[in-house]
Formats: structure tokens, sequence, C-alpha cells
């Protein structure tokens, strides 16, 4: 169902620069085709990197300046702004990206200036609450909103498409999709999965805790299938090359004894949802893919994205207690203490509390299972904003 809202007069502008990764386009592009899906807005997204979104849209043009994909329009942001921008109803400037200063020379004698939001990044930390939805005013006169997504009732929500879950019964229910989705990855022989064994996506960035997890299971007596796209958690596996090997090769698959390795290639935002809904457990990262797992309701390690001084950390900490409150306290305990380690790159307490959470893994499925509903009591991200404006 579309929740339409009043368009008549324009369409939104989502503005995102890439620091690294695909996080920044990843967040913004899962939410322009959100709110045009969802919401009938007619969204144009200005990116400055194509070549990081090229990873994730394989389709997509690199070399273009303007092109449309799943109904949004994309616009290669170029410094100087070389494109004519049309103001529209809401601008959102993604992760306080500075807007073009074409377009801040021209806000001011704008008649109907759009509603200018900033979106941030995602925490559990308290003092989202008391920040989320408050305007700043800028010296010019010119005001400005911040939209903090977090976990709470009074935070932005979090990025869920509405008819995700619907769409995830279906697939997991339709063997014939699965089938198709290995055969786009080059991987059609996992379609059968192995009695006994645990398949894991790996998702995160390059990890001693990793390694030595890696070695633990080669040496286990169940076989551990490890299914990663191409890239970083790559390095951190580099001791299963034979000596002439000098890199992991995409549709390659690699063993050293209980160990295999499936190397993927990156693919459209909607299969790398499929491999977290086909694995048992997954290690995921940064801010978007930490999420996909949640909604694939299955037991997951977050290597949260470093910040300095360790700030990263209370994120974490935060969001783990979120997280655990349902749990029973030794569950807890364990898996908090596995997602600590796997930061801090604390081999011995990775390969220590590995064993000890699969003992649990049967309740930290049942509240893998529950926590999307608990998560998005209030409303998605994308139901908040256009609520939001509505007020605004
Ligand atoms: C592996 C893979 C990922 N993706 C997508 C899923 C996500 O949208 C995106 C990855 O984004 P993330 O999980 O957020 O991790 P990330 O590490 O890529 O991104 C970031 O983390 C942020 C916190 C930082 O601010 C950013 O600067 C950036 O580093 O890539 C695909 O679409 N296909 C794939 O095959």
């Amino acid at each position: 169902m579309n929740h339409s809202i009043d368009t008549a007069h324009g369409h939104w502008d989502i503005f995102c620069t890439v620091i690294d990764n695909y996080g920044d386009i990843g967040v913004t592009w899962r939410l322009a085709k959100q709110l045009t899906h969802d919401f009938g807005i007619q969204v144009t997204l200005w990116v400055d990197c194509l070549a990081s979104f090229h990873c994730i849209l394989p389709q997509l043009d690199p070399g273009a300046l303007t092109q449309q994909h799943d109904g949004v329009t994309i616009e290669h942001w170029q410094t100087p702004f070389i494109q004519t921008w049309q103001p529209g109803n809401v601008l959102i400037e993604a992760f306080a990206c500075e807007l073009p200063n074409e377009i801040k020379a021209q806000w001011p004698a704008l008649p109907d200036k759009p509603l200018w939001i900033n979106l941030d990044y995602l925490s559990a930390e308290q003092w989202v609450d008391d920040c989320h939805g408050l305007p700043s005013l800028l010296p010019n006169g010119q005001v400005r909103y911040f939209f903090f997504p977090g976990f709470s009732a009074k935070s932005g929500g979090l990025i869920c498409e509405h008819d995700l879950f619907k769409q995830q019964h279906h697939w997991l229910n339709n063997a014939t999709l699965q089938h198709e989705w290995l055969h786009r990855l080059g991987f059609e022989h996992l379609g059968t999965k192995v009695a006994d064994a645990t398949y894991i996506s790996v998702f995160s960035y390059p990890s001693q805790a990793l390694t030595a997890l890696s070695h633990l299971w080669q040496q286990g007596s169940n076989p551990i299938h490890l299914l990663i796209p191409f890239g970083q958690s790559l390095e951190s596996l580099k001791w299963m090359l034979a000596d002439n090997d000098t890199d992991f090769i995409i549709g390659h698959s690699y063993q050293a004894s209980m160990l295999h390795v499936h190397v993927l290639p990156m693919t459209i935002q909607e299969d790398f949802d499929k491999l977290l809904w086909y694995c048992d457990i997954n290690i995921v990262r940064g801010e978007d893919s930490f999420l996909r797992a949640q909604w694939a309701k299955k037991p997951f390690i977050w290597h949260i994205y470093p910040q300095q001084e360790a700030a990263h950390l209370d994120k974490l900490t935060a969001f783990m207690a979120h997280y655990c409150q349902p749990l029973a306290c030794e569950t807890a305990e364990i898996w908090q203490a596995l997602c600590l380690a796997f930061n801090q790159d604390d081999t011995d307490a990775s390969q220590h509390y590995w064993p000890l959470l699969q003992e649990h893994i049967v309740e930290m499925n049942q509240h893998a299972k529950k926590w999307p509903q608990q998560a998005l009591n209030e409303g998605d991200l994308a139901t908040r904003l256009v609520n939001f404006v509505k007020k605004g």
C-alpha cells in the first residue's frame, strides 16, 4: 500500500557524500527507494561517488550525470555544481554533508524553502532522544532540523521497508527463488545445505578476531561454511591461501579442514539481504548491514565502524544493553563479551566466547525472531520522517 503525502509541489532531494566504504550511500539509497516505493514521493539522490554506488548497484552507470533506478533519480554531484537544482518539499543532507555552495547561495531568495533536514548516524545511545528533531538556527537565519535514527520511541526510528517481512517469509518458503539467488551469485551447489554445518555470512572490517575464529572453526568437529562478499574480511583469512595464490577469487571456494570459505560477488542490496536470511549467523558491520542483520532475525556479531578515541565502543555498549534486555543474564553476558572481543581484536576472548555462544544459540535465535517487532514498535524511520515533514 502507498502511504501518499502531498507531493504536488515538488519532490525530495537527498544529498550524500561518500566518506568511505558503502554505508553512506547504502543508507541514503535505501531510504530513497523506500520513500519512492512506500510513499510515492519523487526522490532525487545526489551522490558524489558513483564508483562506490556501482558496487552495490551494478546496473548503475558510473559515467552518467543523471540516471533513474528503482524510480529514483540519481544525480552525480560534482564540484563545482553543474546541474540545475529545483527546490522541492524537503532537502535531506545525510550525515552532515556540506550542501553545494551554489544551493546555499540560492537559499535566502527562495520563496518556498524546502524543509531542511540533517539525517544523522544511527545510535542506541540515550542522548539521541534529547537531540532528535531539534532545530538549529544558522547565522544567516536559516533553520535546519536534526533527525536522529534510533531504537526508542522518541528517536527517528530505523529504516525498514513496509513489505520486508512479507517478502522475507515468501523467499524463505520458496525453493525456486532461493535457487535463482544462488544462481545469480554463482553458487548453485550451496542449495543443499550440509547437515550439521553452520553457515555464516561475513561482512566485517579486517579483524584479527576473525582470523582467530577461523582457526577455531578449522579445528572444529562440524563444518563451518563462510559466505563472504569480496572485500575487507578476506584480508583476515589470507592464511588459507596456497603459497602461489595472491588473492581470493570471486566465485571460488577454499577449504582448510572443517572450514569452507566461499567468495561471493558484491550484489544489489536486495540480494545481500537474502545472504543474511540464508545464513545461520551473520557477521556485519557499519550501520546498514548491522540493521539488515537484525531484520534477518538471526544471531549476529556487529563489527562496528571504528571511531576516534574509541567512541564507537560507547555506541556498541548502548546497543548491546538495549538488544539484550529480554535475554537471560548468562546468554546476554556471553553475546556481549563475544561482540566486545571481536571489536577489540581480542583473539583469546573471541575463541573463548564463540563456543559458549553456541550453547545458547537456541535462545539467541528465539530472541532474534522477536526482535524486529520490538525494535519497530513505534514505526519505521521513513514513516516517522514523513510524519515529521507533515507536522513541519
Ligand atoms: C556486501 C554488500 C553490501 N551491500 C550494502 C549493504 C549496505 O547498504 C552497505 C554497507 O554499509 P554498512 O553496513 O553501513 O557498512 P560500511 O562499512 O560499508 O559503511 C560505512 O559505515 C558507516 C557507519 C560509516 O559512516 C561509513 O563511512 C561507512 O564506512 O553495502 C550490498 O548492497 N551488497 C553487498 O554485496
